[in-house]
């Protein structure tokens, strides 16, 4: 059997005044119309950090702070395996603004689960809903 490739993805928990950043992927991309944090892929050479502030800075036009992990998960897709870490992070430029997404969201912890996440997502945001008082920024 042929096996599946792994991917090394990092998501930004941009947190404001007690919200969360969240966002929608595309529809004619995979995971078509499910929501997610912006980050992405990390390339050769790149640590987790440095991968997410280019991401950021990319998707979002904005700079990131970036403060402690948030989760860390594994998830097989029928695509391949995605390796999902996330962090809490501070914007420090900026304001973010709709590039590659569809749709973005500002929500309080305890109404993230009101969305149709990707499934790597689902144990970040049961403990961010679960720790909903304890946002740093
Ligand atoms: N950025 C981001 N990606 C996520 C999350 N959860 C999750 O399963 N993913 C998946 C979706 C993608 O397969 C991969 C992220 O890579 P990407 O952002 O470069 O992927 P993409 O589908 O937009 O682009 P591509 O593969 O078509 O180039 O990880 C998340 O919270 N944030």
């Amino acid at each position: 059997m042929e096996s599946k490739k792994n991917i090394h993805v990092v998501g930004a928990v941009i947190t404001l005044n007690g919200k969360i950043l969240c966002a929608q992927r595309g529809f004619e991309k995979a995971l078509p119309g499910l929501w997610e944090f912006p980050g992405g892929k990390i390339e050769q050479g790149e640590t987790p950090q440095s991968a997410l502030q280019r991401e950021i800075q990319e998707e979002m036009h904005c700079e990131i702070e970036i403060g402690e992990q948030v989760e860390h998960t594994v998830y097989e897709y029928d695509f391949g395996i995605v390796h999902l870490t996330t962090f809490y992070c501070r914007l420090v430029k900026g304001t973010p603004v709709l590039t590659e997404h569809i749709a973005i969201n500002w929500l309080a912890p305890a109404e993230l689960e009101q969305l149709e996440w990707a499934p790597a997502d689902i144990p970040a945001i049961e403990k961010l809903a679960r720790n909903s008082e304890q946002l740093p920024y």
